[in-house]
């Protein structure tokens, strides 16, 4: 915006737009907090309600309930009936936020207060040159917080198998995997993508690897008669096989530990096999919302980033491994590699 159309058009409404959009973010994901904490979308799945009667249903004021709501009317999350004012109604999106939506735990998980807690000291991990995260909540690694908050890991767990659902009509039929006898999926955890990987490839044998704490995890986990679930470590080994798939691993990792993973599931690989990395590819300068999101997020709760295609290459070339081919078709991002001869 160059300065003459800053004075010609200058606006009360400009102005709030423009503060909103880059100030609000906090405010707005602890008032989403509230509404994913107090379920508030499931008491509206059923009709309209007064505000009062929520009010009484989740035992918090009624006039914060009020202003709780019409913050979100604003935000197009609820709608009030204008004949009965006091009196709101869902939306589709509210609807997808409540407990049979899609986004129910994405929503939870997000706004957490652990999340807001791992994000209070962004600033000091850009000053610092380290995400600082964990360290806020008490914890050297993010991993480790499965082992002592079960409820946050089956949020986890739920939320990338939502992420993993959203990319399957993209990834189905979109590689012919049939040329492989066993696939294995490193930190596979909810085993959604091997799962149908299986239902496509009738010859293929299938193994979800993961830690022993996500594959004991409440959560379902995808059952296949071709497919086992093999609780292990990626930094110790991965089972022998021609084929491996890891799906948002290397992006939770900094290069020295992404260059390790490989190695290791080098050890493991047969003769000719490949590697199928479903990971998000960053192109300067098109870049898309969610994926910058997502590489500060990485930044702050594992000390890692989402890569440019250089930074992979520089990646794999390092591990001793070379890029094959770049899958177009994959949305989400997919790069086949092997071992250099
Ligand atoms: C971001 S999640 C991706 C899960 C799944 N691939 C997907 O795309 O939905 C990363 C996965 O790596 C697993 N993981 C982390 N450290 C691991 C390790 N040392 N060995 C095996 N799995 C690990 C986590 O348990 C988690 O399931
Ligand atoms: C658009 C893809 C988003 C994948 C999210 C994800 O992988 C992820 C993650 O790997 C870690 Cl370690 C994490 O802490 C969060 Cl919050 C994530 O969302």
């Amino acid at each position: 915006m160059d300065s003459q159309q800053t004075i010609d058009s200058w606006n009360w409404d400009k102005a709030m737009n423009l503060v909103m959009t880059y100030v609000s973010g906090h405010l707005h994901s602890r008032m989403f907090n509230v509404v994913m904490k107090h379920s508030v979308c499931d008491y509206l799945e059923d009709g309209p309600k007064h505000y009062k009667e929520i009010a009484e249903a989740i035992n918090i004021n009624e006039n914060m309930v009020y202003r709780l709501l019409r913050y979100f009317t604003a935000n197009d999350l609820f709608a009030e009936d204008k004949d009965n004012l006091g009196t709101f109604m869902k939306t589709p999106v509210s609807s997808m936020f409540s407990k049979n939506g899609k986004l129910k735990s994405m929503g939870q998980r997000y706004t957490h207060d652990l999340h807001y807690k791992m994000f209070e000291t962004l600033p000091q991990s850009f000053e610092q040159n380290k995400g600082l995260g964990p360290k806020n909540v008490g914890f050297d690694h993010f991993w480790e917080i499965f082992d002592s908050d079960p409820a946050y890991k089956e949020l986890f767990n739920q939320t990338m198998q939502v992420y993993t659902e959203a990319a399957m009509s993209n990834i189905r039929g979109a590689i012919d995997f049939s040329s492989f006898n066993t696939i294995v999926d490193v930190g596979g955890n909810h085993g959604l993508l091997i799962g149908n990987i299986l239902e496509t490839h009738p010859t293929v044998n299938g193994i979800n690897f993961d830690l022993d704490v996500v594959l004991n995890a409440a959560t379902e986990k995808f059952q296949h008669e071709r497919l086992k679930h093999v609780p292990g470590n990626f930094f110790e080994s991965v089972p022998e096989a021609d084929c491996y798939i890891l799906k948002f691993i290397l992006h939770d990792w900094p290069t020295e530990d992404c260059v390790k993973i490989l190695q290791t599931i080098g050890k493991s690989m047969k003769p000719g096999a490949k590697i199928y990395l479903f990971e998000i590819i960053i192109e300067p300068p098109f870049y898309t919302k969610y994926s910058v999101y997502i590489d500060i997020l990485m930044m702050q709760m594992v000390n890692a980033k989402e890569r440019t295609l250089n930074e992979w290459n520089e990646l794999f070339d390092a591990a001793g491994f070379k890029l094959e081919k770049v899958v177009p078709e994959i949305k989400t991002g997919c790069m086949i590699i092997s071992k250099k001869d």
